[in-house]
C-alpha cells in the first residue's frame, strides 16, 4: 500500500456553510516514527489532536482562530491502532461500495458491525460473518472505528446526526471515518457534531470504482484527524492499494470532486467521440483501439468502451451519484469564482441521462444523452 502525507499549503475550513481557504503558515516539519512506507510527498501536514500520545508523522502551525477549539477540548482519547482480532469495525451504507470494502474486512479477519436503510442489503454480509444492527447508533456504539458509504451529502449528514444516527454512539477514544463522496462543508459539519462527542474524524474519499473496491485496490483521499488516519491504517489498506493524507478536513472531499470532475468530463467527450464517429460511420470498436494506443489512452476508456459501443450500462458507478459529484463541483467553482465551462457543460448532459431515466445506470450511459443530443440536433 502506497501511503502519502501531503497539503496543499491551503487549509481549507467551513465558514457559515461554505469553503474557503486559509493561508497555512510556513514552518519546518519533523518526522516522528513515521511508518516505513509513509512518503512525505509535498512538505508539512496539519497537527492531529494536540493532547494526542501518538507519535505523529509531521507536525506544523496552522492558522487558527484563538479560542480553543472543540477539537482540542474533548478529542484527548488515544487511539489504538487497528487489528483484525482485536478491533470491532462498524460499516453503515452497504450499496454497491460498502458491500464489496465491508467484503474486505470481513476477509481480512476483522469483526464488522453493519447497518444498512434497506435491511435486506445486509443478507449477504450477514452469511459472511458480520453482525447486523439495527441503527447507526448502535453500530458506532459497537465498534471502535465506524466507516460510511453513502449516496450523497444529505444521506451522509442525516446518517451521521439522526437521534440514533453514528454520533449518538460515538464516544472518546472511537473514530468516524466518512468515505462518502460530499462536498467540503458537509464533510466539516460531520467533524463538528463527531468532535462534540470526543470521538476523532477522517474524510475518506476513495478513487476507483466496483472493481477496485472488490479486489481492494481503492485510493483513499483522507483528511481529517491525523492520529485516525494512523489508526486506521491497517483496515485501509484491506481496502486500498493507496492511501493520502492531505490536511484538515475539507482537502480530501476536494480532491475528489476535483478528480471525479475530470473524470466525468472525460466520460462526456469519450461519448460524443463515440457518437460521432458512428454518425461518419467509423467502427466504434476502432475508435477505441486507436484511443487506447496513444497519448489519451485511459483505464475508463478501455473498459467502458466496449459496454458503451454495445449501449449496456450494468452500474458499477451510478450516474446519479456522477452528476451529484459534476454538481458540487461546480459550486466549489463558483465559490472560489474558477471557471469550469467544460464540466457545466457535461453537467448538462448528465442531467438529460437523469432526465432519460437513467439515474441508477452506469455513469456511461451518459452515451444515450449524446446519442439522443446528436439525434435531435440533426432533426432541427
Ligand atoms: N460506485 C462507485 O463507483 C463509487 C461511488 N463513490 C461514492 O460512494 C458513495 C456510495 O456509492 P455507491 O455505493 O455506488 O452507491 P449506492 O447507490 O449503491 O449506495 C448508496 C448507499 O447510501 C444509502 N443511502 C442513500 N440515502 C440514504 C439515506 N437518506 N439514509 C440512509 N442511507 C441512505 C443507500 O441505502 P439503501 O440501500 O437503503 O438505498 C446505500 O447504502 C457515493 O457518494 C458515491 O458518489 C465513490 C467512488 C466510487
Ligand atoms: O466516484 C467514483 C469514482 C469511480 C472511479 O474512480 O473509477
Amino acid at each position: 500500500m502506497r501511503t502519502i502525507v501531503t497539503h496543499s499549503g491551503l487549509a481549507p475550513v467551513a465558514l457559515a456553510g461554505r469553503t474557503t481557504p486559509v493561508p497555512l503558515l510556513p514552518r519546518s516539519s519533523r518526522s516522528c516514527a513515521a511508518k516505513s512506507r509513509t512518503l512525505h510527498a509535498a512538505g508539512p501536514s496539519t497537527t492531529p489532536f494536540s493532547g494526542s500520545s501518538t507519535p505523529c508523522c509531521v507536525r506544523q502551525s496552522v492558522f487558527r482562530p484563538s479560542r480553543p477549539s472543540a477539537r482540542l477540548a474533548t478529542c484527548r482519547a488515544a487511539l489504538e491502532e487497528a487489528a483484525p482480532g482485536k478491533t470491532v469495525l462498524g460499516f453503515v451504507g452497504i450499496g454497491i461500495m460498502g458491500l464489496a470494502m465491508t467484503r474486505n474486512l470481513l476477509k481480512a479477519g476483522y469483526e464488522v458491525v453493519v447497518w444498512n436503510r434497506n435491511p435486506d442489503k445486509c443478507k449477504p454480509l450477514e452469511q459472511e460473518g458480520a453482525k447486523v444492527a439495527s441503527s447507526p447508533r448502535e453500530v458506532a456504539a459497537a465498534a471502535s472505528y465506524t466507516f460510511a458509504m453513502l449516496s450523497d451529502p444529505e444521506a451522509a449528514v442525516d446518517v451521521a446526526m439522526r437521534p440514533d444516527g453514528v454520533v449518538a454512539g460515538l464516544s472518546p477514544g472511537k473514530g468516524y471515518i466518512d468515505v462518502s463522496t460530499v462536498d467540503a462543508a458537509t464533510s466539516s459539519a460531520i467533524a463538528a457534531a463527531v468532535r462534540s462527542a470526543g470521538a476523532a474524524f477522517l474524510e475518506a474519499p476513495v478513487s476507483g470504482s466496483k472493481g477496485p473496491a472488490e479486489q481492494g485496490k481503492l485510493i483513499f483521499l483522507t483528511a481529517g484527524d491525523q492520529e485516525l488516519f494512523s489508526a486506521v491504517s491497517p483496515p485501509l489498506d484491506c481496502m486500498g492499494k493507496a492511501k493520502f493524507f492531505l490536511g484538515a478536513e475539507g482537502a480530501g472531499a476536494n480532491m475528489k470532486l476535483v478528480v471525479n470532475m475530470i473524470m466525468g468530463a472525460m466520460m462526456t467527450s469519450f461519448a460524443e467521440g463515440l457518437a460521432l464517429a458512428d454518425k461518419v460511420g467509423l467502427r466504434q470498436q476502432d475508435v477505441i483501439e486507436v484511443v487506447g494506443l496513444g497519448a489519451i489512452a485511459a483505464p475508463m476508456f478501455a473498459l467502458k468502451g466496449p459496454t458503451m459501443a454495445a449501449r449496456s450500462y450494468a452500474p458499477a458507478f451510478p450516474l446519479k451519484h456522477q452528476q451529484k459529484d459534476m454538481r458540487l463541483a461546480l459550486a466549489l467553482g463558483d465559490e472560489v469564482a474558477q471557471p469550469l465551462p467544460m464540466a457545466a457543460a457535461a453537467n448538462a448532459l448528465y442531467i438529460a441521462a437523469r432526465r432519460q431515466g437513467l439515474a441508477d445506470a452506469d455513469f456511461s450511459a451518459v452515451m444515450e444523452a449524446v446519442a439522443e443530443q446528436k439525434a435531435e440536433e440533426a432533426a432541427k
